[in-house]
């Protein structure tokens, strides 16, 4: 049987490089068969215009991989997609993408997710007040029904967790709570060690403010908020530092004696790992029931169609979502 082998890659907005990407995984090495959902014409032009000679074939879950061919599971675009050029029209049929290889994921046809980029503005551009859009992340916990999900990416030898991902900054001091702090803490060495092999995982935390809050004089969420979880969770086994100062933390130094950071807000710990790794990293949505990477970059709309556009990111979220599907545990 294949059905539970094969992992569901989505080509994201039709505008911008997902079908770039995705047609440049033909002929590389990778450890799984794949699928790609989205539209087979798209493909098609795309590849006449990157000069590329593809196969592209229908999907059938009982065919083998062939040389030179992609599989795609043909989801048809919603209105014509002029490539760089964002069609708030075409929002449906991305959002389509991911309910289908979520459905499939659920059927046991796919064994993971893997996510070509999106991009968030136009979904919104397009649904308006009907349906707010803040990122994969947060709307494939709603459609699984998954109270709590941590964002973390990997590159340059370091994983960053987030305790909070897409928050306007004069939301993220609000948002952070012991109880938010303990859950997320909770999913990261639970995922550590069920996803990633660890056994014994370590957690640094940075503080929310400038010197991790100086004692209480640069701000009181360390003294008040992080620290005194920080020491609950140890209690309980899982080993988090106590809030350390954001700036100095990610230095081998402290990167060394541990499994991931687990940083206070997106800006504060993803540009250090996207300068170390930009291009070559990915992202994992952990705490969901099933697995599900992407890349660690957008939708380039700039670059749809140039040939210009890496997918060292994409090859990698697709070894890290196989890596990851075979720690499952039997
Ligand atoms: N996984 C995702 O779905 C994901 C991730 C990040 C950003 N986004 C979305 O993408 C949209 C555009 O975001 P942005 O402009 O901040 O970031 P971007 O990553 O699209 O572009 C930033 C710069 O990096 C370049 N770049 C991006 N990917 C590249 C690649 N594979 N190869 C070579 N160069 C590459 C672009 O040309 C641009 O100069 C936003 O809507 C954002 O939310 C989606
Ligand atoms: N925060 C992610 C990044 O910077 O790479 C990106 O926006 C993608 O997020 P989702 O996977 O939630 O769409």
């Amino acid at each position: 049987m294949l059905q539970n082998k094969i992992i569901a890659i989505t080509s994201g907005e039709p505008a911008g490089i997902g079908a770039d990407i995705c047609l440049d995984l033909v002929g590389m090495d990778l450890p799984c068969h794949v699928v790609v959902l989205g539209d087979m014409d798209l493909l098609q032009n795309r590849a006449k215009m990157l000069g590329k000679s593809v196969n592209i074939r229908e999907f059938d879950a009982f065919r083998q991989p062939e040389n030179n061919t992609l599989d795609v599971l043909h989801i048809p675009l919603r209105d014509v997609c002029e490539v760089g050029k964002l069609n708030p029209q075409n929002s449906p049929y991305v959002i389509e993408l991911l309910d289908k290889a979520m459905s499939g994921i659920q059927s046991g046809d796919f064994a993971a997710m893997v996510t070509a980029p999106i991009h968030k503005g136009v979904i919104n551009d397009y649904f308006g007040a009907k349906m707010y859009f803040s990122g994969h992340t947060e709307y494939l916990a709603e459609q699984s029904n998954t109270k709590q999900v941590v964002m973390m990416l990997a590159g340059g030898g370091m994983r960053v967790a987030l305790l909070t991902t897409h928050l306007p900054l004069r939301e993220v001091a609000d948002a952070i709570t012991a109880e938010l702090i303990e859950n997320i803490a909770e999913i990261v060495h639970t995922d550590l060690q069920n996803k990633f092999g660890i056994s014994s995982p370590k957690i640094l935390l940075a503080g929310l403010n400038p010197h991790a809050g100086e004692n209480g004089h640069l701000g009181h969420e360390e003294l008040e908020i992080m620290q005194p979880t920080a020491a609950k969770l140890r209690q309980r086994g899982i080993q988090i530092s106590d809030p350390l100062p954001a700036d100095t933390l990610f230095q081998p130094f402290y990167l060394d004696t541990a499994d991931a950071v687990l940083a206070a807000y997106h800006d504060q710990g993803l540009p250090v790992l996207k300068h170390a790794s930009f291009g070559g990293g990915v992202n994992i949505t952990l705490g969901l029931p099933f697995i599900r990477t992407s890349v660690d970059h957008g939708t380039a709309l700039d670059l749809a169609g140039t040939g210009k556009a890496h997918s060292g990111s994409l090859k990698t979220a697709v070894e890290v979502a196989w890596e990851m599907v075979q720690n499952l545990p039997k």
